[in-house]
């Protein structure tokens, strides 16, 4: 049943009757949601993260997770922690969310804009967020905050005034369902 026919089938009554869904998700969720979802394209085995920006209209400018980069097999490039040599470890390799939702962004520039993501940033990306003129962090969780890259990272961001706030989810879960029953919906049944 297409549009026209739901309508048509609807009573004037009905239609008064109609007010607007009260349980949409609102901006912040919508953001930090696209970042969690983002999170799920993560081939690291132990943190997934994810990170969206956001310009002054409420438009997504830039989405990213943490992975290898480009032309950097994740099968190949190795996603141990702890080795003997720290060329076989994660950590000279990967790009961390913020990096990847920076250097995809998809307009001329991210002044200005508000960046949703995680897990705090670490002093690498805290440097590439200011240079890049973002202002504003929300992030959910601070787990490794004692941890000296994340006290550099609060202590450049406070220096540059970019300002930075945890972000307490209004739900514990936002569920995507694939399995939509489309004429359930109709307003006319
Ligand atoms: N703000 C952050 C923090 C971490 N990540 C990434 C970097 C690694 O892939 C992983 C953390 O691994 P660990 O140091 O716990 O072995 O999460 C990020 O992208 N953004
Ligand atoms: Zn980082």
């Amino acid at each position: 049943m297409d549009i026209s026919e739901m309508t048509a089938n609807m009573s004037l009554q009905d239609e008064t009757k109609l007010k607007k869904r009260e349980d949409y998700i609102d901006w912040q969720e919508y953001f930090m949601a696209t970042a969690f979802l983002a999170a799920k394209r993560s081939k690291d085995p132990s943190y997934q993260v994810g990170a969206c920006i956001v310009n002054k209209d409420n438009k997504i400018v830039g989405i990213g997770y943490n992975g290898m980069p480009i032309g950097c097999s994740d099968d190949e490039f190795p996603w141990a922690k702890k080795t003997p040599s720290p060329l076989d470890s994660k950590y000279l390799y990967v790009c961390h969310a913020e990096m990847n939702a920076i250097m995809n962004k998809n307009s001329a520039d991210v002044k200005d804009c508000t960046m949703y993501v995680g897990l705090f940033p670490c002093n690498e990306c805290a440097k590439m967020i200011i240079q890049a003129g973002i202002t504003k962090i929300y992030y959910l969780s601070d787990g490794k905050g004692d941890r000296p890259s994340y006290v550099a990272s609060k202590r450049m961001f406070d220096a540059a005034g970019v300002e930075y706030k945890q972000y307490v989810p209004k739900r514990s879960k936002i569920e995507i369902n694939f399995n939509v029953d489309w004429d359930a919906m109709s307003p006319s049944k």
